[in-house]
């Protein structure tokens, strides 16, 4: 293949060289546009990139079949972001996986010169890369966030199955900026969390609940 048509890879390497962003391919699990079920934008329609391979390994996590990236196809960002265009949203999400195991710079600057505004979910335990509108960290025990995110979150969004992750919340809000709005999302198979987080709620009424909302509605 001539290497114009080659494409690069988008593992984040911390190599600042760019090429042209449509030729920088991602492994993705699925995209897809849907309701934003978390957080503070839920309910709102956006389009989802789920970038595939995750080093954190959450025993939980809803989206295991995410991890390891060799079982899921690479795709050029330009098919991404006409995916992206041709739905209509006017918001792209991407999310993973760990979206930051990939260099987001080729990605982000497609999706921005189309127009659409770009938020990002991640435990933000690797580097930062491109431009995002809004950030979402989830950050996990099982592999902390890097400290160099926490100037950039928008919205701290924290899983909570025991009190111990309340005190966790804590301190992750503490490293976050003054006006980052605090959520408290239950685990989904943890149903006995839930009175736990609305009495904390009720006491430290800062904190919001964020609840799965796609589950509730059983869209993707
Ligand atoms: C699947 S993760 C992908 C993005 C990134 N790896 C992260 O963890 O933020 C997307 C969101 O789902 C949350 N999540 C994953 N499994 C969950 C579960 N079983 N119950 C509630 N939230 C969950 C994560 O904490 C994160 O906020
Ligand atoms: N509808 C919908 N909203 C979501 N918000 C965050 C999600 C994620 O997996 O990152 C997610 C998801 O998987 N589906
Ligand atoms: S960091 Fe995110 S994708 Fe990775 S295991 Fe945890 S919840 Fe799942
Ligand atoms: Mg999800």
């Amino acid at each position: 293949m001539p290497a114009s048509l080659s494409t690069t890879s988008s593992r984040n390497t911390g190599n600042k060289e760019r090429s042209d962003w449509k030729l920088t391919a991602y492994p993705v699990m699925e995209h897809f546009y849907t309701i934003q079920g978390e957080g503070a934008h839920a309910g709102q329609a956006a389009y989802f990139i789920r970038l595939a391979g995750c080093d954190v390994g959450c025993w939980w996590c809803d989206v295991q079949e995410s991890w390891d990236a060799s079982v899921h196809p690479e795709i050029a960002a330009e098919e991404l972001v006409d995916a992206a265009c041709e739905s209509g949203s006017s918001i792209v999400v991407i999310t993973g996986g760990e979206p930051l195991m990939h260099d987001l710079t080729a990605l982000t600057e497609g999706l921005h010169e189309a127009g659409l505004q770009i938020h990002l979910e991640t435990s933000g335990s690797s580097p930062l890369t491109g431009h995002i509108d809004w950030v979402t960290l989830s950050p996990k025990r099982f592999k902390e966030p890097l400290v160099e995110i926490f100037p950039h979150v928008d919205e701290l969004k924290v899983v909570v199955l025991t009190r111990k992750d309340l005190i966790y919340a804590e301190k992750n809000a503490a490293e976050c900026p003054a006006g980052t709005l605090k959520m408290l999302q239950p685990e989904w198979d943890t149903p006995e969390s839930v009175p736990l987080i609305v009495k904390y709620v009720k006491e430290n009424p800062d904190w919001r609940i964020s609840l799965q909302t796609h589950k509730l509605l059983n869209v993707p």
